[in-house]
């Protein structure tokens, strides 16, 4: 999935653009501004995806939790495989899900259940609270926090009552959020083949809280069956809905 991004993949960039919360082609939500339920809601039906910033998880959890991340998919294989193979939990590499898919990724899957994350990581890390444990925990219930407020906002937003009716799913204690950290090693060259990073899908969820390093490589996919390249930014969350949520708020 990695590939550059150019600019005229982002024709829409003007200041029309951007006077209508359109920042490349894809909408940009301010969570701290009061107009933002509607935003989100224009957002999700037009393309089911928005950038959101002023999102209030801290900086320095989210740079702590990618320097031990670096840290962890810098340890030689055999360790790292010491928490696989992903069944579907824990370390997976190249082996995406049950069904065979596979992609030139590494990666940890957790559920977001503080007691299963501390479950799995224990076979992996011992008794010892070591500082990925704790950069993971830091983060998750951050993003969840952040997570639950565009879940009401949507839900406000959709005239949907009680606005907490999409959230309560998320803080319930047998959620089964899960927390996906992706590594995407260089990629050796190899003539014609198109190796890709995470291929075409999908996400079952109601919605997929996605955030990466300054490198550029996922797309989405438009109405009209285009794929653009999103512009990386490292301090901003992206949001993409999900199966769930789409079939549940579809109009018959
Ligand atoms: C190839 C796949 C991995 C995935 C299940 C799927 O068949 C298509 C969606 C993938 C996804 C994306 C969101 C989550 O990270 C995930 C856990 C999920 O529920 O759907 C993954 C699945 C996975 O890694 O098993
Ligand atoms: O790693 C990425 O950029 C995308 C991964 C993804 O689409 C997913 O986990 O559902
Ligand atoms: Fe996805």
């Amino acid at each position: 999935m990695v590939v550059l991004s150019k600019l005229e993949h982002f024709p829409n960039l003007n200041n029309h653009s951007i006077a209508n919360n359109l920042l490349y082609g894809i909408p940009l939500i301010d969570l701290s501004k009061p107009d933002s339920k509607q935003l989100i809601v224009k957002a999700c039906e037009d393309f089911g995806f928005f950038k959101v910033i002023n999102h209030g998880v801290p900086m320095d959890f989210i740079r702590r939790l990618e320097s031990e991340a670096i840290k962890f998919f810098s340890l030689p294989l055999s360790e790292k495989e010491k928490a696989g193979p992903a069944n579907p939990f824990v370390y997976g590499n190249k082996q995406i899900g049950q069904n065979g898919d596979i992609g030139w990724v590494e990666y940890l899957l957790l559920t977001t259940n503080s007691e299963f994350i501390s479950e799995s990581f224990k076979s992996v890390f011992g008794d010892n609270p070591d500082k990925l444990r704790l950069a993971l925990n830091d983060y998750i219930l951050a993003v969840r926090k952040m997570t639950c407020e565009i879940l009401e906002l949507m839900a406000e937003g959709l005239k949907i009552q009680p606005k907490n009716v999409l959230s309560k799913l998320l803080m319930d204690e047998q959620s089964d959020s899960v927390f996906r950290l992706n590594h995407y090693p260089p990629c050796p060259e190899l003539g014609s083949e198109n190796l890709i990073g995470f291929g075409e899908h999908t996400d079952p969820q109601i919605i997929s809280v996605l955030r990466s390093n300054n490198t550029s490589g996922l797309q989405i996919s438009l109405r009209d069956g285009s794929w653009i390249s999103v512009p990386p930014d490292q301090d901003s969350f992206f949001i993409n809905v999900g199966d769930s949520l789409q079939v549940t708020t579809m109009e018959i």
